[in-house]
């Protein structure tokens, strides 16, 4: 049986995101360059990737059902923080977050062989000061490591978020919300579930 969809991602957190809600995905990852071009801005830059995931997903799973693909950066002050390399740039990126409001904004797209649909969230989330000891035990709990900006507001670094506008899905990495429009505008019938 064919799935619904592939997702054209190796992340866990998109796959329990789409498991809420009880869709029948296929998961295909797909590594594109995640290197912003010159004077590319955060929202410009998580669309075209997620495209691209997406697109390439569709090809490499050759399963003729539509990709998802979705992209999330960590913006401050303009600039896209990224995932820590070590814990140094991780006591950097905290310490730069602490205390402050960021943006995150997450691309999502759905694409086959010649219909592709694009969405993005926007959210502004204030975490709240964060000392030293506290980002040293946060890093040895292993959460930050792949996580873009160094936290993860679905796990233990739900503590430092003091208050978040915007959509929590699409802060962990999949907006439901823009996601089911996607499914509705290539008519994946994720209502089934419901
Ligand atoms: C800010 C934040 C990010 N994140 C995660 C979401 C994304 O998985 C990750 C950002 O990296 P992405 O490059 O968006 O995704 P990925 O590398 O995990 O997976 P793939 O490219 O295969 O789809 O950071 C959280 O889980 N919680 C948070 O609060």
């Amino acid at each position: 049986m064919k799935p619904w969809i592939v997702l054209a991602s190796q992340s866990p957190r998109r796959r329990e995101l789409l498991e809420r809600i009880g869709v029948d995905y296929r998961v295909t990852p797909v590594a594109v360059d995640e290197t912003p071009e010159p004077d590319e801005g955060a929202e410009m830059f998580v669309l075209r990737l997620a495209l691209e995931k997406a697109r390439r997903g569709y090809a490499a799973a050759a399963a003729g059902v539509p990709a998802l693909g979705a992209d999330t950066a960590v913006v401050l002050d303009e600039e896209i923080l990224g995932k820590p390399e070590d814990e140094a740039h991780a006591r950097r990126l905290l310490g730069r977050l602490s205390g402050a409001t960021h943006r995150v904004v997450t691309g999502v797209a759905l694409a086959d062989d010649d219909r592709a649909a694009t969405r993005l969230s926007v959210s502004h989330v204030t975490l709240r000061p964060i000392g030293a000891d506290e980002v040293r035990r946060y890093w040895a709990t292993g959460e930050p490591h792949d996580k873009a900006g160094a936290y993860a507001i679905q796990g233990r670094g739900g503590v430092f978020v003091e208050h978040l506008d915007g959509s929590y899905t699409g802060v962990m990495g999949l907006p439901l919300y823009e996601t089911t429009l996607l499914f509705d505008e290539l008519e994946v019938p994720w209502r089934a579930q419901w």
